[in-house]
């Protein structure tokens, strides 16, 4: 994937700002986020390990932005790295800010439905593709899109 393959949505633009208002002096922290989508519509879901904070909830794959690293690139190499899976190429979908207790994210969700690899659990994280995403807990952040991600999944099925 290549930055020319990042194409910026039309479809769908929420700009939210979700939770608490986040604080105007904490850092936001950048996070890259993907949905993989089937051609049928089912979106692949990972598990948060042990280890970290909200860990057991359920979350679209992905992890914080490195310094002096694209979001494109924490992407590709988050995807990399916990699932094997390499992306061909992915649209960005929607940005949305939150202040959890444990820090203030920015978090740059992608779809994808162009990658090479089936999906393995290499961090020991379990998956599970959903269509109507059904896993719970969810991370707080992540529950206001559900809706839209729905209408997207709606129309690359019909
Ligand atoms: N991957 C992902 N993170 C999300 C989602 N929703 C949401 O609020 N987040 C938040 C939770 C975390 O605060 C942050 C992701 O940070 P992380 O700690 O999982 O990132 P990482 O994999 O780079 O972790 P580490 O290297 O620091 O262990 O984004 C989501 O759908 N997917």
């Amino acid at each position: 994937m290549t930055q020319s393959e990042i194409r910026q949505s039309n479809a769908t633009q929420p700009e939210a700002k979700l939770g608490q208002e986040p604080n105007a002096s904490a850092k936001a922290i950048d996070v890259a986020v993907g949905i993989l989508m089937r051609p049928n519509g089912d979106v692949l879901l990972g598990q948060r390990p042990q280890g970290k904070p909200y860990a057991g909830y359920w979350e679209f794959p992905g992890g914080k932005v490195e310094a002096n690293e694209d979001v494109a690139s924490a992407l590709r190499r988050e995807f990399m790295e916990e699932l094997g899976v390499s992306i061909v190429c992915a649209e960005a979908w929607c940005c949305v800010e939150h202040v959890y207790p444990h820090a203030h994210v920015r978090l740059h969700f992608y779809i994808s439905r162009h990658w090479e690899g089936e999906p393995q659990s290499l961090e020991g994280q379990a998956f599970a593709w959903q269509g109507a995403v059904d896993v719970q807990p969810l991370l707080p952040a992540t529950i206001p899109l559900l809706q839209d991600l729905d209408e997207v999944r709606r129309a690359v099925q019909s």
